[in-house]
Parts: C-alpha cells; structure tokens; sequence
C-alpha cells in the first residue's frame, strides 16, 4: 500500500526521515512521498533523507510574537498560515498514494496544533483515508498536558484512525527521549513499513496465497479510534548450536530444499504470532480492546503452510476477540527469517489515553 507521510514538528520531521530509511531498504517502495512542516530551521537542515524541497519552513509571517505560551503562538501561526501549509504538502500527495500520513509528537506545541488541523484540511480535500501516528510523550517528560490531550481528541475527529506509539512504553525513565529518537524513529518506521508494504509485491513468486491489500489494511483501519502495532521476526537462518531451523525442517523432508515440514511451520508461526501480540506494541492497551485487527505472515513461501497461517488466525481471535479479524502472507522468496505483523485497529477507552485526558481535569 503505497502511502503520503507528512511530517510535524520535530519528532514528525525525524520520522519521515527514518521512513525514507527504511523505505530504501525494501524490495518494493511503499512510500510515495514525504514532506516536512517545521517552525525550527535548525531540525529542518537536520534531516538527512527528506529532499530539500520537501523541508517546509513555516512561521515567518512574525504572527504570535506576543502569545503567552508556545501552543498560544502555534494557534496563531496557524490561523495565519494554514492555507499555505496545506499548499506546501500539495506536491508530495501523488494520485498513487491509497493513504496520507500524517506523523507529529503530541507533546510539543507545533505537532500537537498543526497535524491536526492539517489532517482536517487534508481531509477535506483528498478523497483517501488520511491517518494520524501521533507520538505520545513519555510520562517523565515535562510537557503541558494539554497538547496531547487537545491533539488526541482533534485527531479523533479528523483523522480516519490513529496509528499511536507511546514513547512511555519505549524509553526507560532513566533516559532522556532526545537521545533515544534514533532508535525509536527506527524502530516505528520499520513496523509502519512492514505494514505498508505487505502486499506490495515485486514478483510473481513472492505473490502470497492470500494478499493482503490496501483495501484490507484501510477496512481494518475504517474502525477509527487507535491502532497499534505489534511485530516479532524469527530467524530461520541459524538456530544456536543445533543447527539452522530451515536445516532442521529440511533433514525431516529428506533434504528437500524447497519443502519445510508443515508441523514445523505451524510452531514457527506459533511462536513468533505469540511474541508479536503479547510482547511489547507501539502503543500498550489490553488486547481485547480492539475491535478490528490484521495478521501479516511474511517470510520464505516454503515456510507459509496454510494450516499454519490459518491456525495463527485462530489464536489471534480467541487472544483479541474480535470478529473482525483480517489474515494475508507475505512471501518473500529466498528470505531467510520468518515475521508477524499484527495490527490492532478500533481502540477506544484504553487505560493510557484515560491518564492522559484525565492530566488537564
Ligand atoms: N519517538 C520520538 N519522539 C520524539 C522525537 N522527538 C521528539 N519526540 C517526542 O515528541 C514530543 C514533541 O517534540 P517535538 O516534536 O520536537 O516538538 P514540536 O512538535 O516540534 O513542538 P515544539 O518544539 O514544542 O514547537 C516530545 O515531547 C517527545 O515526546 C523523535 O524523534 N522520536
């Protein structure tokens, strides 16, 4: 699924940088453009992946000069230049994008003002899903609990679904977020890019049995609310001192190169299923909170039994109890690792949002 992101701020910034990274590195490109909307010049010129004439500096109309506080001076730069900053992202939104984008920090003053009234004026004008992934800040962080309170509630109104990662849930509170961005940025970009470019395929043989789409990726996201993501990859390449996974299974069917056992598929997908719903998701809530949710298998198509497929579906739906739940592989002919993608749409009242809103009472 081909999609537009559109960065805020400095965090918004940085991560459309690391999509651009991690966009390179995939076989088929699921990025279609990126542009960045930024007060600061310096996180501007900091960037190394977004092009010059996607760096949009806004800001300069001198507006809000004598606003009390920065969110204050961020509304009024916005009253003033929201025609232009829509106009500046124009040129990045080509007919091949499915979706738009767009990425902010909600504890600074310019993401957690400009992405959503941007998502809004976007909204208006693209006829194609627009989605938030809103940064939420660490709880040891000192920022005004209004900007992620007013940007959580604004972007549920004018955006599809939000896509969330919770910096809480990634830093420990000895470290300052600042200095972990990298790794961070890294590692929301990475599972935003398996998501996104599950589907989008680059050969005949690396077609899946059954694809996953960007219809299917947009109906698990039309329940709006939250999303979050979970990931987990097992390599199937070495396996400690007993000899590969991919040896092992291919000794049990007489050293066919192209067979793997299909029970030794089924605990492989078991496995990494169970790690990638249960271990750490982009944005932690109970898993029963979801109310619509997407499997991806992807790895090797020798690995992708449909027994095994079908049964991680299985678990998944008892873990989530959800009925809507949608399943497609992901072949990736020659790999050497096995990955599961689960993404959890239509999340409402979950515990951190609750602490969050209740911050500003
Ligand atoms: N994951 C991640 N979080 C970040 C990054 N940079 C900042 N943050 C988080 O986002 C919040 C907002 O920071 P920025 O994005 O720099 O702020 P801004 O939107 O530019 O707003 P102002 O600087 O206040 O005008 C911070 O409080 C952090 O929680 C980043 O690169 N990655």
């Amino acid at each position: 699924m081909r999609v537009v992101a559109i960065g805020v701020g400095g965090a918004g910034g940085r991560i459309v940088d690391a999509l651009h990274e991690d966009d390179s590195t995939r076989e088929a490109s699921y990025l279609a453009g990126g542009s960045v909307l930024e007060t600061d010049r310096g996180a501007l010129a900091a960037l190394d992946a977004v092009s010059e004439e996607d760096r949009h500096h806004f800001g300069h109309s001198g507006f809000g000069g004598d606003a009390d506080s920065p969110r204050e001076r961020i509304e009024a730069l916005a009253e003033d230049d929201h025609v232009e900053m829509r106009r500046a992202v124009d040129s990045a939104i080509t007919s091949d994008a499915a979706a738009i984008i767009v990425i902010a920090g909600v504890g600074g003053a310019t993401g957690s003002v400009i992405a959503p009234k941007l998502t809004d004026a976007l909204q208006r004008i693209y006829d194609r899903p627009v989605y938030a992934v809103s940064v939420l800040p660490a709880t040891h962080e000192e920022v005004p609990p209004e900007n992620p309170a007013r940007a959580i509630a604004a972007f549920e109104s004018a955006a599809n679904a939000q896509l969330v990662f919770d910096n809480d849930a990634w830093v420990d509170d000895r470290n300052d977020v600042e200095d972990v961005t990298d790794g961070l940025n890294a590692e929301l970009a990475m599972r935003l890019g398996a998501l996104f470019s599950a589907g989008e395929a680059v050969t005949a043989e690396s077609v899946g049995q059954r694809v996953v789409d960007a219809s299917e990726v947009i109906s698990t996201l039309d329940e709006g609310g939250l999303a979050t993501i979970g990931f987990a990859r097992q390599p199937l390449g070495t396996d400690g001192d007993d000899g590969s996974l991919l040896d092992r299974a291919r000794e049990l069917v007489g050293m066919d190169e192209t067979t793997v056992d299909e029970v030794e598929s089924i605990k492989a997908v078991e496995t990494t299923l169970r790690q990638a719903t249960n271990g750490r998701l982009t944005f932690d809530c109970p898993r029963d909170a979801a109310r619509s949710g997407l499997l991806v298998v992807s790895g090797p198509p020798e690995w992708l039994h449909q027994t095994a497929v079908s049964d991680g579906q299985s678990w998944l739906a008892d873990e989530i109890g959800s009925v809507q739940l949608r399943t497609g592989d992901n072949p990736m002919p020659g790999g050497d690792e096995l990955t599961i993608l689960v993404l959890l749409g239509g999340i409402r009242g979950a515990p951190r949002i609750k602490e969050i809103q209740a911050a500003t009472d």
